[in-house]
């Protein structure tokens, strides 16, 4: 696909770094099938440029950087929606975030939770404006990522933390974030394009080759955890069409708590 026809991401590329930014802010920037073709997409054509360093996720707005899957349309349909290929890809955009062989910023403008918060302990370095919040979701809304999204997690910010996040799906501030190693950096909101341009600018002074075998490097320690998330996205496309994992995506349309009682 080309960024051109795309219509829920955006694709910019300036000075040596593509900007990938998720552009669904009426559903706080969620993804929906359509939207993961987009990204991944996005981060072929950032992979393939030569002119191309860095690359930089984030979403449009103040108020997101991702909600994770759009669980409106997943309660209205039973699914993402249509995609490319008829399969709902986030396993692909996730492999791709940690092969493409170029550093990824997320920069995190807002609330990333649920999908939206594995997508930028994906990317290797996070700066996040302070009002951003972090945390996981699934639980509450009928999901679970048991893949590099609980068991990377763990790896980057321990065991008892990564726990916390998932059973108790409560979001933490920016500040908490930084304090847990979950981020880089927090700076205030009207900072956050300028200090990812800057921390941009100093990696594409560094060479592309030495970096390239250093992400490498780092993602060879966990890339079994690949094999897990293979177990764990099919576990979840089972899950994801029994009565309680509808009851999750329900409740959140209709602003109701869940009723998972019944299903203990
Ligand atoms: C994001 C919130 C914390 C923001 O809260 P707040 O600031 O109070 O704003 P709200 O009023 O709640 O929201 C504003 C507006 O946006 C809509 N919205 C928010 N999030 C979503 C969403 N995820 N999908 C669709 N729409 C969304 C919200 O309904 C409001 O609309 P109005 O019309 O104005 O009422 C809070 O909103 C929140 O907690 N959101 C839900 C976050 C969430 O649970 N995300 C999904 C988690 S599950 C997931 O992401 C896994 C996806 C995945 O990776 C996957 C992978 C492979 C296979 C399957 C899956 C799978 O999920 O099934």
């Amino acid at each position: 696909m080309h960024p051109d026809d795309f219509t829920d991401v955006r694709y910019e590329v300036s000075q040596a770094t593509a900007t990938v930014t998720i552009d669904r802010p009426e559903r706080m920037n969620s993804f929906r099938g359509r939207t993961v073709d987009e990204l991944i997409s996005a981060f072929k054509h950032a992979w393939a440029d030569k002119a191309v360093g860095v690359i930089v996720i984030t979403g449009t707005g103040e108020r997101a950087f991702c909600a994770g899957g759009d669980v409106k349309e997943r309660a209205e349909t039973g699914s993402y929606g249509e995609t490319e290929w008829g399969t709902f890809e986030i396993e692909r955009l996730h492999r791709i975030i940690r092969d493409v062989p170029k550093p990824v910023i997320a920069a995190v403008n807002g609330v990333a939770v649920g999908g939206g918060h594995v997508l930028h302990v994906l990317a290797d370095l996070t700066i996040a404006a302070e009002h951003a919040r972090f945390g996981q979701s699934g639980p509450r809304v009928g999901s679970f990522d048991a893949g590099f999204g609980s068991a990377y997690l763990a790896r980057v910010i321990g065991e008892k933390r990564a726990r916390q996040l998932w059973f108790l799906c409560e979001l933490i501030d920016a500040h908490t974030a930084l304090n847990w190693g979950l981020v880089n950096e927090v700076v205030p909101a009207d900072r956050l394009t300028d200090t990812v341009i800057e921390w941009a600018a100093k990696i594409n002074a560094l060479s592309p080759t030495a970096l390239r075998f250093l992400k490498h490097s780092f993602n060879a320690d966990s890339d079994h955890l690949g094999g897990l998330s293979h177990l764990a996205f099919d576990g979840l496309d089972v899950f994801g069409r029994t009565a309680e994992a509808a009851e999750g995506a329900a409740a959140f349309s209709e602003k109701r708590p869940p009723d998972f009682g019944r299903f203990r």
